[in-house]
């Protein structure tokens, strides 16, 4: 468990040194980074690895943010612990905060995997719509619609265990951390942009993903110079929970073209 204060902020983060590229990995909205254990698990022992809790998610400190500033953390973190360049992994808004570290800071982004992800999230009203529905009732009261976007409906069947520590993940997240992390995502447009991306990008999709659909993450692939895409069977919005393995596996055939 470590701690740093990056731009005034307080960032939980773990730093794992080793040999190769290190993966940087991004969460999404209303996690923290024990999403990737599964995946952590998969990989070899010796790649160097970073995963950090977004402002106002998991341990860190809430801030009053945007989607460029998250990038701009992951960009201090990096620079904390050493790393000059990295693969970098994100699902989600995550997958945002990496595009946007992509556009700002090419020099720190040797590759990028984009999972669940778009260069535009939804709309404007949507996102203000979520905002209101945050203050009328709280994380709490949105968590069953949230779990259904989440996870397959197999999963939430055979998982109601697991089902109920991620409602807990949800419901333990700041409601500011939550609220400024849509905020981000309804402000955030980079369809006109992403074209610019220079570096090689694997998008990945959930098949059962009610969040980011697969033809939305499909069209990211499509407006990024070379981008690939790879369809995860029967997974919703959150694959590297569903499906660890298949995730691992991609990281690595990836950043294997990299080395
Ligand atoms: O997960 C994200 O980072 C944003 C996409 C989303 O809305 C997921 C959810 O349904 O909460």
């Amino acid at each position: 468990m470590s701690f740093a204060r990056i731009d005034g902020t307080v960032i939980h983060y773990r730093h794992r040194e080793g040999v190769g590229l290190p993966v940087v990995f991004l969460n999404s909205l209303g996690t923290d980074f024990r999403i990737w254990e599964g995946v952590i698990d998969r990989l070899p022992a010796e790649l160097p690895l970073l995963l950090m809790d977004k402002p106002g998610h998991g341990l860190s400190q809430a801030a009053a943010t945007t989607m460029e500033g998250y990038a701009r953390c992951a960009a201090g973190l990096m620079a904390l612990c050493g790393i000059e360049r990295a693969l970098i992994c994100g699902v989600s808004i995550g997958g945002m905060i990496a595009q946007s570290l992509a556009l700002s800071r090419p020099d720190l982004v040797a590759g990028l995997i984009l999972s669940n992800t778009a260069a535009r999230l939804g709309d404007t009203q949507s996102w203000q719509d979520r905002l209101d529905t945050l203050d009328r009732i709280g994380l709490a009261g949105m968590a069953n619609a949230v779990l259904e976007r989440w996870f397959s409906d197999r999963f939430r069947t055979e998982h109601p265990v697991d089902l109920e520590g991620y409602r807990a993940m949800l419901t333990r997240t700041p409601a500011d951390g939550y609220a400024t992390a849509c905020a981000a995502i309804r402000d955030t447009d980079l369809r006109d942009r992403v074209g610019e991306i220079d570096v090689p990008t694997l998008c990945l999709a959930g098949t059962e993903d009610l969040a980011s659909p697969p033809d939305v993450v499909h069209g990211l692939a499509d407006a990024i110079p070379g981008a690939t895409c790879r369809d995860i069977e029967g997974v919703g919005h959150l694959p590297m929970i569903e499906a660890p393995a298949a995730v691992a596996a991609a990281i690595l055939d990836h950043h294997a073209r990299l080395s």
